[in-house]
């Protein structure tokens, strides 16, 4: 055993009857596997960051916990990267290892190395969590999901929950808004998208109560919040944790949230009258979507199938929806990110605008950056002076009827709206029998005919529906 500079501790250990030479310098835990001859193999490297926690004795936590508590043996639990690699979407797993030290004495002084390491090296890890679970989100399985994935892992990272198991809707979004939170790293979601919005309103309202900002003034600058989010996919759609972390995966996610991973996320609010109606972080939805999310509430029994039930009940619909488009439109001398990160999808913006970004912003930083940012003032300044200039109301009434390809033809109108710049009139609503028969006829042709005729449709910005046929017959 030796200690110098870098190496902090080095001894030889046993993996089953392979023999090792261990090391661990500052970030990282290696173990090089050493032949009969003496000659070193391959080495497989742990950064400290990502180690999960070290047990005396032999342990296992799944697919059951069993413990060996052996004088010799320590186990390495740590986060396991797929084939997939380590990009955003690969999945993690829960790595362990289980070495044999020559005595007692290097037993207990790799265990108190390597927890001084986790200590020092990870500064960001959570050590006491308020754990939110929705027992009806997505197909019910939250509960079973918390206890038998994410809590022995927390266990095993020397993490504390509370756990509250809602009752109702908006219990978890109350609770942080009323109860004392001291001591709390983080809030923890079970559930899907609505959970998760629930915490985020709950999160950002406690921030703006506690530093006197009202929510409902639009031009406040809300205080970013300290207390940080996890979620674990337990819900229907998942999409912010899909967009956040890659992939719906509860395991990789209990990981990311175990090592102090974070991702600052944009929020957008939407006020009506001087109220604050909604934050949002995914989407903000009117006309189809809202009628597709409120009629896919009403079918909450049909589990995550009730979004594609209700999805063809709304487009059977076919209602149409006023609406009008103001928009900024971007250009290469206001583009850029306005915080002082990179976004994660490689952007043209971002990628465009890199003097632009802050001085100080690292880019190979980790993935999942723990930077909290705010809006720089005189970017902002750009981006309002801009608004001033290029905003353009643009009515979207409706009341001629032309098509009965109404998504075709939003499309189309967005597009010029979006280049053009123009007052569009146009029109979404048909009557249903147009819809059906036209969609009943379409099956009569063979489907690279109908993609020819759809694809000149599409080219001729939806002719009116005489035109349509007539370049079906063509
Ligand atoms: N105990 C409860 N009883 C009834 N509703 C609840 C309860 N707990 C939470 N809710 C509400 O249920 C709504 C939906 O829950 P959640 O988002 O977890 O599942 P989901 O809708 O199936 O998933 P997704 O939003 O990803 O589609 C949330 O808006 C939340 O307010």
């Amino acid at each position: 055993m030796m200690e110098i500079d870098s190496v902090r501790v080095e001894s030889s250990l046993w993996i089953g009857n392979k023999r090792y030479r261990a090391f661990l310098s500052g970030w990282y835990f290696s173990w090089t596997e050493i032949d009969k001859r003496n000659r070193e193999k391959k080495t497989i490297s742990v950064p400290v960051s990502e180690v999960i926690g070290v047990k005396e004795g032999q342990v296992e936590i799944q697919p059951q916990k069993k413990v060996e508590d052996t004088d010799l043996d320590f186990t390495l639990f740590y986060v396991k990267r797929g084939s997939k690699g380590n990009g955003i979407g690969a999945p993690r797993s829960l790595g362990r290892t289980q070495f044999c030290c020559p005595s007692r004495d290097v037993r207990d002084q790799w265990i108190t190395q390597l927890r001084t390491a986790l200590k020092t090296h990870s500064p960001s890890r959570p050590h006491r969590l308020l754990v939110f679970i929705n027992p009806f989100g997505g197909k019910k399985r939250g509960k079973q999901i918390f206890h038998s994935l994410v809590a022995p892992l927390f266990e095993l990272a020397g993490i504390s929950s509370h756990v509250v198991v809602t009752e109702r809707a908006n219990q978890a979004r109350d609770y942080i808004l009323k109860k004392d939170l001291t001591g709390f790293d983080g809030v923890i979601c079970v559930g899907g998208d609505g959970m998760f919005s629930e915490l985020l309103h709950g999160v950002i309202g406690r921030t703006q109560q506690e530093a006197g900002i009202s929510e409902h003034d639009p031009t406040a600058m809300l205080r970013p919040c300290d207390l940080h989010i996890g979620i674990i996919p337990a819900g229907s759609t998942d999409c912010v944790c899909f967009t956040t972390v890659g992939i719906n995966d509860p395991v990789t996610s209990t990981l990311h949230i175990i090592i102090g991973d974070s991702q600052p996320l944009d929020v957008c609010s939407v006020h009506y009258q001087s109220t604050l109606v909604h934050y949002s972080v995914s989407m903000v939805g009117y006309g189809f979507y809202g009628d597709v999310l409120a009629e896919s509430e009403r079918h909450r029994w049909m589990g995550p199938l009730r979004y594609d039930y209700s999805g063809c009940m709304v487009y059977l619909c076919n209602r149409s929806y006023p609406g009008l488009v103001q928009y900024i439109p971007a250009d290469s001398h206001i583009s850029s990110p306005r915080d002082n990160t990179r976004c994660l999808s490689g952007c043209r913006v971002c990628s465009e605008s890199k003097e632009r970004l802050f001085p100080h912003f690292d880019s190979s930083s980790s993935l999942y950056s723990t930077t909290v940012s705010q809006y720089s003032s005189e970017l902002e300044a750009h981006v309002q002076g801009a608004q001033r200039v290029f905003r353009r109301p643009l009515t979207w009434p409706t009341g001629q009827q032309t098509s009965s390809w109404c998504e075709k033809r939003t499309l189309w109108a967005f597009s010029r709206i979006f280049t053009g710049t123009q007052t569009h009139r146009i029109s979404l609503t048909c009557p249903l029998l147009k819809f059906i028969v036209s969609r009943l006829f379409g099956f009569l042709y063979p489907l690279e005919k109908k993609k020819r005729s759809m694809r000149r449709v599409i080219e001729k910005y939806r002719p009116p529906l005489r035109e349509y046929w007539r370049i079906r017959r063509n």
